[in-house]
C-alpha cells in the first residue's frame, strides 16, 4: 500500500472529483462554409502521430493510480442494451455513486469519487434520474433514433424533449451521416441546431459515428459543422458502429476543437465513446487530450469517456496498484 505517495499523487493531477453540469454553453455561429470546406486531414501523417502516441510514457508510472482516479471522474458510465431492465439501471447508477471501493480510496487518500455521468436510453432516464437524485450526477440519454439516427425527423427531435422533460441533463444526439457522406453541410449545421435548440439547457453532445462517414476530411468538416451549429460536445461513436473510437480519428476531432477554440474562444468537449475498455487505453487517451488540447481540457467539464466496461478494467488496475494483487473480474460488480 502507498497511502502516503498517493495521497499526494492524487492530488498532483488537480482532479475535480465530483461530477458539475458542463459549463459554458458554445452559443454556435452561422455556417462559414469556406472554413468548413478548407478543413483537410492528412491520413497517413495522423496515423504515425497516432502510432507513437501509445508507445511515450506521458503517464509516469508513479501517478499513473492519479490518473486513473481522474479518469474515472470523465466517465459516462454506460448501459445501451435492449435488454437494459430497471433494476440493472439502478446498479449502474449504484456503481457510479461509488465507482470503487471505500478501502482502496482511502488507502489512496481519496474521499469521494464519482463517475462524470450515467448514460442510458430514453426509457431508462426516469429510473437513473431517482437513482442519481441528490448524488450531483448528471443523467446523459442517447437520443434522435439512437444508434442509426434514421428516424422521423419530427421524431428524433420529440424524443430530445421528452429525455429533457423526463430529467436528462445531457443528450447525446446522433448526426444524420447521409449529410455528411453528401456533403450537404448546411443540412447538417440545420438538423444540429435545431437538435441544440430543442435541449434547451440541457447540453448537447453530437456523436458523429466516425466509422461510417468514410474518410478522416469528412470527420474534420463534420466536426467543425456540429461545433458551429452549437454541440457542448463532439463525440466519436454510438458504440454500435464496426469501428468506434479510434486515435487517428480522435487527432481530427481534438485538432478541429482546438481550431473552432482558436477562433472563437469557446471550448468544447470531447468524447471518444465505443470499444474503450482497458485502464492503459484510457491512459493513452489521456496523454492525447493533453498534448494536444492542453490541461485546461482535463475536466469532465470538456472531457468523457463514453465507456461500458472502461471501469471495470481501472477499478482491478487500482486494486493491484493499492494490494500488489488482481483480483478476479466476477467479483466486481459490473464484472
Ligand atoms: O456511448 C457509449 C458507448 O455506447 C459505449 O460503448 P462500449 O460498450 O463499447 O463501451
Amino acid at each position: 500500500m502507498q497511502p502516503t505517495s498517493e495521497r499526494t499523487a492524487a492530488s498532483a493531477t488537480g482532479t475535480a472529483q465530483l461530477p458539475q453540469a458542463i459549463e459554458a454553453r458554445n452559443p454556435g455561429m452561422p455556417l462559414d462554409m469556406d472554413w468548413v470546406m478548407s478543413a483537410q486531414a492528412n491520413t497517413s501523417a495522423i496515423e504515425r502521430r497516432a502510432a507513437t502516441i501509445g508507445t511515450r510514457r506521458s503517464v509516469k508510472k508513479e501517478y499513473q493510480a492519479a490518473w486513473l482516479l481522474k479518469a474515472i471522474s470523465m466517465i459516462d458510465l454506460t448501459t445501451l442494451a435492449g435488454d437494459d431492465t430497471p433494476g440493472r439501471v439502478r446498479r449502474l447508477c449504484a456503481k457510479a455513486r461509488h465507482p470503487v471501493r471505500q478501502d482502496l480510496l482511502d488507502a489512496m487518500g481519496m474521499d469521494r469519487i464519482t463517475t462524470g455521468a450515467v448514460c442510458v436510453y430514453h426509457e431508462m432516464v426516469p429510473t437513473a434520474v431517482e437513482a442519481l437524485a441528490g448524488s450531483g450526477i448528471p443523467v446523459a440519454a442517447v437520443s434522435t433514433g439512437f444508434p442509426a439516427g434514421l428516424n422521423p425527423y419530427h421524431l428524433r427531435i420529440a424524443e430530445i424533449g421528452e429525455s429533457v422533460r423526463a430529467g436528462a441533463q445531457e443528450i447525446d444526439i446522433v448526426i444524420s451521416r447521409r449529410h455528411a457522406l453528401t456533403g450537404n453541410w448546411q443540412a447538417l449545421y440545420d438538423e444540429v441546431a435545431e437538435m441544440r435548440r430543442e435541449c434547451g439547457d440541457a447540453h448537447i453532445k453530437t456523436i458523429l459515428a466516425t466509422g461510417e462517414l468514410g474518410s478522416l476530411r469528412n470527420v474534420a468538416r463534420a466536426s467543425l459543422v456540429c461545433m458551429m451549429a452549437g454541440a457542448d460536445f463532439i463525440k466519436t461513436s454510438t458504440g454500435k458502429e464496426s469501428v468506434n473510437a479510434t486515435l487517428p480519428v480522435s487527432l481530427v476531432m481534438m485538432r478541429a476543437i482546438r481550431d473552432y477554440f482558436e477562433r472563437t474562444g469557446i471550448r468544447i468537449g470531447y468524447k471518444p465513446a465505443g470499444g474503450i475498455s482497458k485502464a492503459k487505453d484510457a491512459l493513452t487517451y489521456l496523454a492525447l487530450v493533453k498534448e494536444e488540447l492542453g490541461d485546461g481540457w482535463l475536466t469532465p467539464h470538456l472531457f468523457r469517456f463514453g465507456a461500458s466496461s472502461l471501469l471495470l478494467d481501472i477499478e482491478r488496475q487500482l486494486e493491484h496498484h493499492v494490494t500488489g494483487h488482481y483480483s478476479a473480474t466476477y467479483r466486481h460488480a459490473m464484472g
